[in-house]
């Protein structure tokens, strides 16, 4: 059993895979042995993370997942701990693996309780696993989800916290809210994007003794984005060696967004960065960066730079958005030019052309300007963000962030990537812009366009991650802070 290590390239698979695993697996062994081994994984890691723990209320569900619980029962009341079992099946209509275990917690003389009492040490969530449809609990399940998260024992889910989907990460409205998730044979993308972080805690994976050859016979779904590499600066290497941005944004009264992507890619160790503003006032000089060197947009030559296009560019980015596509830069689009995009039919096409003809695109929408591009609303595209991203990239065959709680890397070339870093904290205005100041600095030095998203997607995450607790987070001390992740 291992705990998620940040930073890993971890395989993710959605509940369709696991199925095809889980099947080759269990072909392999002896009758009921992937639930007995699953079983004894969820009363060790019970032990671990509440050693102390002596009332252990263990809440089944009607199916495997609720075996898995009954098994652990068994192991844990071995242990010398006392077991509170609660079972929502029934023994003429269990899965088979799930009415053997119930035999065995029979054997073991362990008594089912139609209602749980008291105070408990700990909570085992087996109420739902992969089976989950999602449909919110009635009933004794959504009580108990209730009584569970209202516990105050530290609460472990087996597989996943019930009400929590496996492939989306979307929860229904009554969820457990777990400090601890012990998956099982695969890890579920659902765990790491949308409400799956909120929901399931620490997470920890037990592949129960799976043969390696059985686990990586299948792609798997999506990836976690892995910390990427440090790379030392050459010695013999000057700033053009580095590439230069120019950012074009900054609309009346949004000149701001324009220097936090500026300062980003100045920051991720930009050789040269250019400021295109798309207001009519003279700025000349940003003080607290002089490094920073203002143009008119006319004159900066789209061919021998990275272009950050979008962040507080308002409708007035959208004159310039054609040159812009038309150019051989690799471009970052971002915010308002993705709104402007979205309304626009000729924009549309020459973004397409621009990506059939291989120039290198990407795309770092929010939820809602991803909604806008593909003409959905923003609860659709949370409701499957892998399916979002991905349908994007396909659309217009170039590299998507979906930013957000686990934000999505996605290419027509490449599987989805789960980013993994980021919290809460960066949920405030102007990190967008860091970001994608920060994916231009990486294009600029020469990364593709899937790289660079992984890349500086990861960073901008592990910046908040790293950020000392209590101290302010906002966008400008995020700029600042990207010096201490750039690896050149
Ligand atoms: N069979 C095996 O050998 C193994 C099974 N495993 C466990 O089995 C789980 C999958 O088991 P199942 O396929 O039986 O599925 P689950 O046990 O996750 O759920 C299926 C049951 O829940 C009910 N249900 C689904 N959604 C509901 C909702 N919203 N409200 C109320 N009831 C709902 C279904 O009608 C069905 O009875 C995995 O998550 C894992 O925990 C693992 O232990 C691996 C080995
Ligand atoms: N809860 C969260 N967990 C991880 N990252 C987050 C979270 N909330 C916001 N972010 C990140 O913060 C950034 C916000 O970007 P965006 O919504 O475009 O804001 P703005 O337009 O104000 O810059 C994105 O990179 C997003 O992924
Ligand atoms: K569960």
């Amino acid at each position: 059993m291992n705990k998620t290590i940040p930073g890993t390239r971890h395989p993710l698979h959605g509940v369709d895979q696991t199925r095809r695993i889980e099947q080759t697996a269990a072909q392999a062994l002896p009758a009921h042995t992937l639930m007995q081994r699953a079983g004894l994984a969820v009363a060790r890691l019970a032990l671990a993370i509440a050693p102390h723990a002596q009332r252990i209320w263990i809440a089944c569900g009607p199916g495997n997942n609720g075996g898995d619980g009954l098994e652990a029962a068994i192991h844990l009341q071995r242990w010398g701990k006392q077991v509170v079992v609660t079972w929502l099946g029934q023994t003429e209509s269990a899965p088979a693996d799930t009415v053997a275990a119930r035999l065995r917690l029979q054997d073991a003389g362990i008594l089912v309780e139609s209602m749980p009492s008291g105070d408990f040490d700990l909570c085992i969530d087996a109420l739902l696993g992969i089976g989950s449809q999602l449909r919110e609990p009635q009933g004794l399940m959504a009580d108990w989800i209730r009584q569970i998260n209202a516990s105050g024992a530290p609460i472990l889910s087996v597989d996943l916290p019930t009400g929590l989907h496996a492939d989306t990460g979307q929860a229904t409205a009554v969820h457990v809210q777990a400090s601890h998730t012990l998956n099982l044979l695969t890890l579920k993308p659902g765990l790491f994007t949308a409400q799956g972080r909120d929901a399931a805690g620490t997470v920890w994976c037990d592949t129960l003794g799976l043969e390696l050859n059985v686990l990586t016979a299948l792609a798997p779904t999506a990836y976690l984005n892995a910390q990427p590499i440090k790379t030392r600066r050459p010695h013999a290497s000057h700033k053009g060696s580095y590439g230069d941005v120019a950012v074009i944004g900054g609309a009346h009264g949004m000149t701001g967004a324009a220097l936090l992507a500026a300062g980003a890619a100045l920051y991720a160790g930009t050789g040269r960065v250019f400021v295109g503003l798309l207001n009519d006032q003279s700025v000349t000089v940003d003080v607290r960066h002089p490094e920073l060197m203002f143009r008119p947009i006319q004159s900066l030559d789209f061919s021998a730079m990275t272009v950050v296009c979008g962040c507080g560019g308002g409708q007035a980015v959208q004159p310039v958005l054609c040159d812009v596509l038309s150019s051989p830069a690799p471009v970052v689009l971002d915010a308002d030019a993705l709104n402007v995009i979205a309304t626009d039919n000729v924009l549309q096409t020459e973004l397409l052309a621009r990506c059939a003809r291989q120039a290198v695109t990407v795309l770092t929408p929010h939820p809602l300007e991803a909604a806008r591009l593909l003409g959905q609303t923003a609860q659709q595209v949370q409701s499957d963000r892998l399916t979002a991203a991905q349908t994007l990239a396909q659309r217009f065959a170039c590299t998507v962030v979906l930013k957000g709680s686990g934000s999505i890397i996605a290419s027509p070339d490449h599987l989805p990537v789960i980013n993994p870093t980021g919290n809460g904290r960066l949920a405030s205005a102007g990190t967008g812009d860091v970001l994608a100041g920060m994916v231009g600095a990486e294009l600029a030095a020469g990364k593709t366009g899937f790289e660079a998203a992984c890349r500086a997607v990861y960073r901008h995450g592990a910046l908040a991650d790293t950020w000392p607790p209590g101290a302010p987070l906002t966008a400008q001390l995020l700029v600042l802070g990207g010096c201490d992740t750039a690896c050149r």
